[in-house]
């Protein structure tokens, strides 16, 4: 199953700046693990936000909640799913 996700990160001022930093590469890490399993099919930043929106391809709404809840990043994440389906319209081969 496709998903359209949205990721806001707001990391708390307070937190110490090696541990963000520490987060934020263990984020780095998963994320590209996630990739690479093809799990995670795309991701792009939001031009001038610290924000992404995402192609999640995963087998139903529990795994994604399962990979979503599991990023370093999720305390600090405000997160908006949307389900995907195939548009009948649609020329592309992968967009199931
Ligand atoms: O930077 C972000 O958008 C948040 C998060 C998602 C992947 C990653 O490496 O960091």
């Amino acid at each position: 199953m496709l998903f359209h996700v949205r990721m806001d990160v707001n990391i708390p001022r307070g937190l110490p700046a090696e541990e963000a930093k520490a987060i934020i590469a263990k984020e780095k890490a998963y994320s590209q693990a996630l990739q690479q399993s093809g799990k995670w099919r795309h991701i792009w930043r939001i031009a001038g936000e610290y924000a992404n929106f995402s192609i999640f391809d995963v087998k139903d709404n529990a795994e994604l909640h399962e990979v979503l809840s599991g990023l370093p990043l999720f305390p600090f994440m405000k997160i908006e799913v949307k389900p995907l389906l195939r548009h009948p319209s649609s020329i592309r081969e992968d967009d199931t």
